[in-house]
């Protein structure tokens, strides 16, 4: 039987251009994928996802945002980046299907395999 997907296979994945029409993640399955990333919240209505990194200073915060920008641009899959001084928010939301899908996990796993 195929073990569970892993972090890192996630991370290893690439993600597929947004096309429209596809259905987001239910909630059910979005908490399923969950455990295949770190440190990141589902959002109540279970059609986001939300890491907060904190560090100290500004200049950290400001690179971490360039990183997560970096990576969505690579990606062709974009987050939406909060940051200030001492922390940096990145919010994966596949907009065109109005909520998860499986490059939002992609992108997650990349970011945490990044800052590991
Ligand atoms: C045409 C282009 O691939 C699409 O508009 C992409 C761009 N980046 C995207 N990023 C995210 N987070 N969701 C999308 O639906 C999305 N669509």
């Amino acid at each position: 039987m195929e073990d569970a997907m892993t972090t890192c296979d996630l991370a290893n994945k690439e993600c597929e251009p947004c096309k429209g029409g596809v259905a987001p993640h239910s909630a059910a399955e979005a908490k399923a994928m969950m455990d295949q990333i770190e440190g990141w919240t589902l959002s109540d209505d279970g059609t986001a996802i939300s890491r907060r990194f904190e560090f100290k200073g500004f200049a950290k915060a400001v690179e971490m945002a360039n990183l997560a920008a970096w990576l969505g641009n690579k990606q062709g899959h974009h987050p939406d980046i909060g940051f200030g001084w001492g922390y940096c928010e990145v919010t994966f939301t596949t907009h065109e299907a109005g909520g998860l899908t499986e490059n939002d996990f992609i992108c997650a796993a990349k970011l945490d395999a990044l800052v590991a």
